[in-house]
This record gives C-alpha cells, structure tokens and sequence, in this order.
C-alpha cells in the first residue's frame, strides 16, 4: 500500500467508497484474524472513509498501547458517544486531553477505588444469595436454567443498586431502556465510516439514538432530583452509592476539590453513570456464562476448581468476598475463560492523534487502532499448540496478571485507556462464578453432551454467547 507516497501497512484492497467494509462478515475478530495470517501483525485496511490498523501481535500491541501510547490515546468521534453517551461527557467514548483525565480521575478515585467498592459487599451478598436461592428452587424442580439470562439479571441488581441504591422502580423501565442502548452501541453505523450518508439516517439508528437517550436522561432526571431532594431532608442509607456521591461531589465542588481541578454538574453525573452502567451489564455477565460454558465442557476443570472451594469454604456455606483471593485456582479458570472470549475482542477502537511511523510504516493521524486481543489470545506462538483449548494451568507459575504486563493478556487493555473498572469487574465475576460452581453441579438438558454445546459468538461491542446456556442445577451444599 502506499498514499501520497508513504508507504501503509498491507492489507487487502479496497473497493470505492466502502472500501474494505464488505469483507468483516459477521464475525470481525475471525475475518480480521485471517487477514492478518496473510498481511501480518500490522495491517491497513479502509473502513469506508475511515483508515483503520488492525494490530494482531503482542509485539505489535507493545508498540501501539505501550511505546507510543500517548500518540493512540484518543477515541474515534462516533455517532453513538456523541447521541447516547452524552456527547462523550465521561470516560470510554471521550477524546484524549484535560476533560476525558479529569473525570477519569474522579471515577478511578471516588468511584472505582478498591475501598468504595469493597463498601458494597454486603449489597452484593444480599443480590447473590436471591439468586442462589432461585436456582436452589430450580434444582429442586429439575428445571432448566437460563444461565445467560440470569447472569445478566445479577448483574443488573448489583450495578443498579451501586448506582442508585436501588434496583426496582415501578414507574419506569430502566432495565428495557439500558438494554436498547446497549443494542445500538453494537449496531455497525454506517454514518461512522460514510460522514456523507449521516443525512441520510439509513439505518434508521440515529432517530433510535435519540429516542433511547431521550428516554433515558429523563430517568435519570426523575432519580437525580430525588436524591437530590433525599440529601436535603438527610436521608440515610447503608452505604453510599455512586448517584449520591457525586450529587455530594457536586455540592462541594464550588470549594475546590485539592484531587479534582474541574467541577461536576448533573450532565456529568448523568454521562458516568451512563458509562458505568455500559461498562458493568455486558462484561460482567459475558465473562461469567462464557467462563461457566468452558467448565461444562471441561467437567475435568470443573471438578478440580469445585474441589479448591470445598477446601477453602466448605460444604456448608455459600462462597463469601473474604474466600476469593484464597481461590487460586478459580483465578486461573477466569483468566482462560477471558484469554479464549475476550469480553471486548477487538478492545475498543483507539485512534492515532499525529502522522507516525512505526516499523517502517506510515500510520496516518486519526486512523483507527484496532487491537484483535481474542487473536493474540488464541496464537501458538504465543500459547503453544494448545493455544484453542481450555487448560487454565498454563497460567499456574507464570507471572501473566490481568493487567497486560504480559501483553500475550491483556483482557481488560493496557495503558492510558485500559480498563478503571477491573477490580470491580473480577469482583462481579469471581463472587458469582463460585457461587454457582460451589453451590450447584450442572449438566445440559435433553442428554446433550459436553462436546455438543453450541460456542458461537455475537460480536458486538461485547461478545456474548449468540445462544443462552441453558443447563439443569444440582444443589451441592449441606445446609
Ligand atoms: C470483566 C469485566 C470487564 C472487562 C473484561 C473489561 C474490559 C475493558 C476493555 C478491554 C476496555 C478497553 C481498553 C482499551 O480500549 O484499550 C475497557 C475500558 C473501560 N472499562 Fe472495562 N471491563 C470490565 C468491567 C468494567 C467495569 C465494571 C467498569 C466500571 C464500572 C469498567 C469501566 C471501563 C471504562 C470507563 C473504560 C474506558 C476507559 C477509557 O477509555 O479511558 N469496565 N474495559
């Protein structure tokens, strides 16, 4: 490839216009994969008007996320940040600069901190004790649980409950609102890679944009005020969730925060917490039902990690925050689940802020970086021959953290834009995964076998399983 006599990465060639958005089919992260075998770890390709690097290598990833970090830094300007996600007013959608550290500050400090959320762990218990109970009552039916769609549903309880301090409302719909936001952050927008079609609104997404954020900040309007009002007449609550800690932030932001040199107001509040409800719902519960499908099929590693939680926590009790960093082998099953389904395959898309060269290729300012994670995850190079199989030992010994120190894993990113909300986000996953290894033993229904359980994958901004899991509870413990 060369433009205006530079010389590009390969890559395929592109049609007029599309360029090369034809070829991404259904599966991106499969498609890109195979491309990258033939142009390599560093490789071109034009979305409609948008150039895009397609990195498929950790020594790719070391020169993209680590040694020019600073130049990748930035997010693409797309229609859904700028309708949905409050004009990018908070963290993940957010240019690089002044504004997207301030509030990613405030969120890592008042929000994400190890002690704030480690203040909820009593609200956690509560949430994942009524599902324990559910699938108990399951169990004792011989009925068939959809696994996927509870896992969405206990982390929906806990993140609004961390938000809002409650889960349910009657007057509104907030669950079915979050949901068709979430839908349309996974819909390919054409008017992101043709600006001339953006008029045109083929796709009808930008009208569903705006209703669904309409619909939204007028929720959010009705709770804000409430608590608002629930501050005023000193209304006390257990603890001190993330709406009213940023109503307070907001109070006192005239005297000025030493931490924070901007001030908050209510569209900030209601951007974060639109953000931290986008960045909980899907990661946590895809981690969790993908990770739960690798132990089905694998009853090897299931009976071992159920054997690790009978030793630590035993046979009569449920498994409490306090158990978890003692489980070392349920951290490893985790870390296989997530380095075979990457809950965000291709991270999300960073954008080059300058002209630079790297490896002798020129990557031209504002190309969109994508980072294929779920290819680097599954390279045997990288993990050996048995790099498409579920062996969480292969992380027993080695230093490999969830961080990306090693960058043959990085799940939750590296760098500047890595992941604030990782404590929280294995928090979610390792309490509700061993409750449901430890409290109950699990088979498919209708006599399918393990080898017959349906894998695909729905790509989206998260990747979820395409079909639910559905399987059948047994109770294990003697209570
Ligand atoms: C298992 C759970 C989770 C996984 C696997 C995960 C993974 C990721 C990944 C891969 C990125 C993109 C990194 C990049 O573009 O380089 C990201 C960004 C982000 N995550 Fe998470 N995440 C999880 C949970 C959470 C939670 C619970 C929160 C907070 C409530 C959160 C908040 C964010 C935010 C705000 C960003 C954008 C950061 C920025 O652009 O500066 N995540 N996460």
């Amino acid at each position: 490839h060369r433009k205006n006599g530079h010389n590009l990465p390969p890559g395929p060639r592109g049609l007029p216009i599309i360029g090369n958005l034809h070829i991404l089919g259904t599966f991106p992260h499969r498609t890109l994969e195979k491309l990258s075998q033939k142009y390599g770890p560093i490789m071109y390709l034009r979305l409609g008007c948008v150039p895009t690097i397609v990195v498929s290598s950790p020594q790719a990833a070391e020169l993209f996320l680590k040694t020019h970090d600073t130049i990748f830094a930035n997010r693409p300007k797309v229609q859904y940040s700028q309708y949905v996600a409050y004009g990018a007013k908070a963290v993940g959608f957010t240019a690089y600069g002044t504004y997207w550290r301030n509030v990613r500050k405030l969120c890592t400090l008042e929000l994400l901190s190890t002690s704030k959320i480690d203040s909820f762990v009593g609200m956690r218990m509560e949430e994942v004790e009524l599902l324990v109970k559910s699938i108990g009552e399951a169990a004792v039916n011989r009925q068939v649980v959809d696994l996927s769609g509870k896992m969405v549903n206990v982390i929906e309880d806990i993140t609004y409950r961390m938000i809002f301090g409650r889960n349910k409302d009657e007057r509104f719909d907030l669950k079915g609102v979050i949901q068709d936001a979430m839908h349309l952050a996974g819909v390919f927008n054409l008017s992101d890679y043709i600006p001339l079609l953006r008029g045109f609104d083929l796709q009808g997404l930008t009208r569903r944009m705006k209703a669904t954020s309409k619909a939204f900040d007028k929720i959010l309007e009705t709770i804000i005020s409430e608590r608002e009002q629930d501050a005023s007449n000193n209304h006390q609550r257990k603890y001190q969730d993330f709406v009213e800690t940023m109503l307070s932030l907001m109070k006192n932001s005239s005297k000025t925060h030493d931490e924070l040199s901007f001030t908050i107001d209510r569209t900030n509040i209601k951007a974060i917490v639109f953000d931290m409800i986008a960045a909980t719902l899907d990661t946590s519960s895809s981690a969790i039902e993908w990770t739960l499908s690798e132990l089905i099929r694998h009853p090897r590693v299931m009976k071992k990690l159920q054997q690790e939680l009978e030793s630590v926590v035993g046979v009569h009790k449920m498994v409490e925050e306090t158990d978890l960093p003692k489980l070392e082998y349920l951290d490893v099953v985790i870390k296989e689940g997530l380095r075979l389904h990457p809950v965000g395959p291709l991270l999300i898309p960073h954008e080059s802020m300058e002209d630079i060269v790297i490896n002798g290729y020129h990557i031209p300012k504002k190309s969109r970086v994508l980072v294929n994670i779920w290819t680097i995850g599954r390279d045997p190079r990288a993990w050996s021959e048995t790099a498409n199989e579920f062996i969480p030992e292969r992380f027993i010994g080695s230093n490999i953290d969830f961080r990306g120190h090693d960058l043959r894993f990085m799940p939750f990113g590296v760098g500047r834009r890595g992941c604030p909300g990782m404590y929280l986000g294995l928090i979610n996953v390792r309490l509700v995964l061993a409750q449901l290894v430890h409290c109950f033993d699990w088979e498919l229904p209708n006599g399918m076998l393990v080898n017959e359980l349906d894998m695909t994958e729905k790509f989206g901004l998260t990747m979820p399983r395409a079909k639910p899991l559905l399987a059948i509870p047994t109770c294990r413990l003697h209570t």
